[in-house]
Order: structure tokens, then C-alpha cells, then sequence
């Protein structure tokens, strides 16, 4: 049974968001392929994962529950992974675009012979076909992602090769459970059979990790600032107006490209996508790498000299004016009402 295969990162106990997002996208290329959406989970202490997994529509959970296989190391996933694509042949596979899945991804379909394309920002089913081989391809998984230094987008086909292997970075899809009541069935991989003991040659010692301090992505209200705002400086009163109104600061790419705002700030089709309650896009224009990123927002404001700046088609408020005018005056105004 060829079916859609998903690596599930954990953290201390938690399934990643990211794959999490990956499951949600993996239930829907299975739908839309009528097949079975399967999960992989690799590490220790893993009793009840399934209940952090399965409710997104996973129909087969296989779980490499040790001690040895916590916090992840390169070769005993890489050979538990290989191992079992080999014996499941799944026709997609899927990772997380995180230091992990950069990793593990290119080991495995190096192993396995087959493509894998990198920070996808879609993923659909589509049909191909070959003219100077008068060959016709259904159902093949499109990798589309932006290509040549960001200037075009690129659809990537792998017709002959199985898996079809793509990561995708976190925050690029929409995570949603299927059912808290879904059915899927869980199977233990026998450790000891996938990994041999020079898997092992890596020990890590210690581990410090460090929380990212910004967190667009899970913001009710995000502020965002493009190449409009001017300077770094002006940026600050992006910051003041976040402070009073409990939002994060985003930015475009144009704003991070000028040095304006960092990089993990950026939202847009090569950066974070965001769904907040509320999206203020101040000196944006709104090109579509922008606003694939802000899109699905429940409410936007555009503030913008240009009232015919393309952001407006998707603002409910639209306000005409210089940032420099507008932002110090709803800062004042939200303090006033605040107090
Ligand atoms: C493959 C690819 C991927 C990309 N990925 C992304 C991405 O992830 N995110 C992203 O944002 N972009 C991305 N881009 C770039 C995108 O195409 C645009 O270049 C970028 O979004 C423009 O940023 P901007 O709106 O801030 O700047 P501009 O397009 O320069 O717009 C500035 C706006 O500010 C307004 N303005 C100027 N002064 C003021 C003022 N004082 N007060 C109020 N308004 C003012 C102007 O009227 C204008 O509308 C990508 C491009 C490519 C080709």
C-alpha cells in the first residue's frame, strides 16, 4: 500500500508544530489520493504520544520508542527511517524544513535514491505529461517553492522516483485536527532490528537550547511593517504601538532586506504565515509574496500613502496617510483607552 508518510519531530514530550501542520497537510494529499496517512515518531519515553497524533487523521502511527533514540542523532534515525520506507515504499514522505528534518531528509532520499525538495511553501496532487516521451503521470505530488534566488516560483515533479520527499518549514501550513475521535491503529518498530550499534557512535553530552523571543506566528494581533516605514528607527514605533496593543512585530521582505526588522520577523510566502485576529500592515504595498503570508487574517487594517496600494484589496479598514502621522496617533488613542 503506497501510502503518505509523515516525520513527527518531539520536543520534551510534544509533537512540533510543524509536524503537526505537516500531518494536516499529509490528511489531505492522502484524501485527495484515497490512501492512508501514516506517521513515524522516533525517541524515548513516548507512552500516549499517540493521543498528540492520531486525532489529526493519522490512520497508522509507528512509534521507535527507546532511550538511546532521545535527543535525536543523525545515523540511528536515518537507518530506522530507511528501514522502514524500504519495507512500506509510502509514494510521499514528508519533514519539517528544521535543523533536524535539513538533516535527516537528504541522508534518507540519498539512501532511498530518490528526489526530495526543499522549504516547499505548497504541496498538491497534479497530473504531468512527458511530450518527448509521450509518457502521462497522474497523481504526482507538485513541490512548489521559490526558486533562483526567490525570483520565480517553481513547480518540482519527481515522476519516477518513490518517495516523493518534501520538507516544509514551519508555519507555512495550516494546522487542524480532523477528529479528537479518529481511529488509527498504532505499531511499534522493533528497535533493535533498524539500527545497528555503530548507529550509535555520536553521543550527545549536553544540550542547551534557546527559545525563539519572537512568536509572530501564534499572535492575535500582529503589526507589520514594510520598505514604507523608512528606517530602523521608525520601526521603534512599530514596537511602541505592539506594546500597547499586545501584538508582535512583523515585517515584509523588502523591510528585512533594508535591515529594518530581522529576518525571523518576516512573513510572506519565504517567511512565517500568520492568522491573527488582526493585521496592521503599515507602509506595505501588498505584493502577493506578502500577502500569502497574511492572507487567511481575520481582520486587516492598511495604513499606506498610496490608496491604491494592492494591500487595500485585502484590508477591511483602509487608511490613507504617512505612517510617521498615523502610527504616533493610534498609539495615543489606544493608551487613552487603555488606561
Ligand atoms: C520568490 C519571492 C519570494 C518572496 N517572499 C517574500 C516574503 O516572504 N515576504 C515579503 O514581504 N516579500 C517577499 N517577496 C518580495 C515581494 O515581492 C515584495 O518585494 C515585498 O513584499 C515588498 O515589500 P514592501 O511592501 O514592504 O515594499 P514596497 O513594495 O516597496 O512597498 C512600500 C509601500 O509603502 C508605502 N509607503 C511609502 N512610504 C510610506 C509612508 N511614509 N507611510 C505609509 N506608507 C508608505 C508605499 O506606498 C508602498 O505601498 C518575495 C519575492 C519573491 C520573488
Amino acid at each position: 500500500m503506497n501510502n503518505v508518510f509523515v516525520y513527527c519531530e518531539i520536543e520534551e514530550g510534544q509533537i512540533a508544530d510543524v509536524s503537526l501542520e505537516l500531518l494536516t497537510k499529509g490528511r489531505s494529499l492522502a484524501d485527495d489520493l484515497k490512501c492512508n496517512l501514516e506517521a513515524v515518531v522516533i525517541g524515548a519515553d513516548l507512552k500516549g504520544i499517540e493521543k498528540q497524533i492520531i486525532p489529526f487523521g493519522v490512520d497508522t502511527l509507528w512509534i521507535a520508542d527507546d532511550k538511546s533514540l532521545y535527543p535525536y542523532t543523525t545515523l540511528p534515525h536515518t537507518s530506522i527511517i530507511v528501514k522502514l520506507f524500504e519495507e512500506e515504499k509510502p509514494q510521499i514522505a514528508l519533514m519539517g524544513a528544521t535543523s533536524i528534518g535539513r538533516d535527516l531528509g537528504p541522508r534518507v532520499s540519498s539512501a532511498l535514491h530518490s528526489g526530495l525538495t526543499a522549504d516547499c511553501t505548497s504541496l498538491i496532487i497534479g497530473d504531468h505529461e512527458d511530450k518527448k516521451n509521450k509518457k502521462e503521470y497522474k497523481d504526482l505530488l507538485y513541490q512548489i517553492r521559490p526558486a533562483f534566488g526567490g525570483n520565480i516560483v517553481a513547480t518540482i515533479i519527481n515522476p519516477d522516483c518513490r518517495p516523493q520527499m518534501a520538507t516544509v518549514r514551519e508555519g507555512v501550513m495550516k494546522k487542524e485536527i480532523r477528529s479528537e475521535a479518529y481511529k488509527g491503529k498504532v505499531k511499534n518498530i522493533e528497535v533493535e532490528k533498524y539500527v545497528k550499534p555503530e548507529d550509535f557512535i555520536v553521543k550527545v553530552i549536553e544540550r542547551h537550547m534557546e527559545a525563539s523571543k519572537v512568536n509572530i506566528k501564534n499572535a492575535g494581533i500582529v503589526v507589520a511593517g514594510g520598505y514604507g516605514v523608512g528606517s530602523k528607527e521608525n520601526f521603534d514605533k512599530l514596537y511602541e504601538l505592539a506594546d500597547v496593543i499586545g501584538a508582535e512585530v512583523g515585517a515584509s521582505r523588502a523591510a528585512v532586506d533594508a535591515g529594518y526588522a530581522s529576518h525571523e520577523r518576516q512573513i510572506g510566502q519565504t517567511g512565517v504565515t500568520v492568522r491573527p485576529k488582526l493585521y496592521i500592515a503599515c507602509g506595505i504595498s501588498g505584493q502577493i509574496q506578502h500577502t500569502a503570508g497574511m492572507e487567511e487574517s481575520s481582520m486587516v487594517i492598511a495604513i499606506n500613502t498610496d490608496k491604491n496600494a494592492p494591500i487595500n484589496n485585502f484590508a477591511d479598514y483602509i487608511i490613507t496617510g504617512d505612517i510617521a502621522d498615523v502610527i504616533p496617533k493610534m498609539i495615543k488613542h489606544y493608551k487613552l483607552n487603555t488606561k
